[in-house]
């Protein structure tokens, strides 16, 4: 019923394992084959696709659904309409910014220092040239097709290219001028096949399946027994996503006690439970959570 299209390149991996831990497991032949398919019967079409190309054939009527990064929907400034923001990107689950740099010994401290004739490459020119314009700022936008960082100072003066985790700008001795987009990685649809009833119910379940996937990430859940006269000191230190559910065991002075808690932290809390009085601790690994 709906066609789908992911994200080849930065996302992928992680589009992939995302998919897989929503139960939409995405099968093809091998990593180089860009058709796939999903044993889902809402899904009937999947295809993985650079992220740059994705928004426009979303606009288009070309695919139904499909993920790529705000930043891709800026620069391209198709009509397309958001299902939601996906918290994960290539490397974390933070997102990601489009910010504009230079080198860190420049003399320019914010963009309009930026002198008449500046030269700048970046994979983002719309955005660029619309950044600069509101900054009242000319200059010389120059296409890059990665490696971006690379041509400065030798190629061009100032780069506008994505960051995650900092580390390509430290290797290249660059410092933030400005951030121009925070982008996450989001689920987007066709116009016209989200306001078809069925499709747009069909989308709905699918972004259940993985935002309910994203939500268990990092989050575990554990379950115990403890003596009634011990109830207390337990609860008072059983972090949860809501309360705690206790229910009373069978033929004796007795309770069990689940919670979702995060996985960070659990280290010191299944010692500290123990010493409250918690005996039989269960920590199970959970796939969803779904509100
Ligand atoms: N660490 C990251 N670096 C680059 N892009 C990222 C990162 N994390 C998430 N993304 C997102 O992935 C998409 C990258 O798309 P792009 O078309 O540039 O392909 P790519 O994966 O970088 O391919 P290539 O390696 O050929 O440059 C963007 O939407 C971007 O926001
Ligand atoms: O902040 P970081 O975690 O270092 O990630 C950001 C880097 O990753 C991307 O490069 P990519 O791998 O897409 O290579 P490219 O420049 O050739 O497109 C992006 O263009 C930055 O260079
Ligand atoms: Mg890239």
């Amino acid at each position: 019923m709906l066609s789908l299209v992911l994200p080849k390149g930065s996302l992928e991996k992680a589009t992939m394992q995302l998919f897989d831990a929503a139960d939409l497991t995405v099968r093809r032949a091998s990593d180089r084959d860009y058709r796939a398919s999903i044993d889902d019967p809402r899904i009937d079409r999947v295809r993985v696709l650079r992220p740059q190309e994705i928004p426009t054939y979303l606009e288009q009527g070309l695919f139904d659904l499909g993920i790529t990064g705000r930043d891709w929907i800026t620069e391209t400034d198709s009509d397309v309409v958001s299902l939601g923001e996906l918290q994960y990107s290539k490397a974390t689950s933070n997102p990601v910014r489009v910010i504009m740099a230079v080198p860190e010994d420049a003399p320019w401290q914010s963009v309009s220092d930026l002198p008449e004739g500046v030269r700048i490459s970046t994979e983002f020119p719309a955005m660029t040239k619309r950044f600069l314009d509101k900054h009242g700022v000319k200059a010389k936008v120059v296409p890059s097709y990665g490696a971006t960082e690379a041509k400065v100072p030798d190629i061009v003066d100032a780069i506008v290219d994505l960051t995650e985790t900092g580390s390509s700008l430290r290797k290249n001795g660059l410092r933030i001028l400005d951030t121009l987009l925070t982008s996450y990685t989001e689920l987007v649809a066709n116009r016209e096949a989200y306001e078809d009833a069925e499709k747009r119910a069909a989308m709905e379940d699918v972004s259940l399946l993985l935002q309910g996937a994203i939500r268990a990430r990092g989050n575990v859940l554990l379950k115990l027994n403890v003596a009634q006269a011990d109830l207390r000191k337990v609860l008072d230190i059983m972090p949860s996503m809501s309360s705690p559910t206790v229910t009373s065991l069978a033929g004796g002075d007795s309770s069990a006690v689940e919670s979702v808690v995060a996985k960070r932290g659990v280290n010191t809390l299944i010692p500290a439970l123990k010493a409250a009085g918690a005996h039989d601790i269960l920590e199970i690994p959970i796939s969803k959570i779904v509100d």
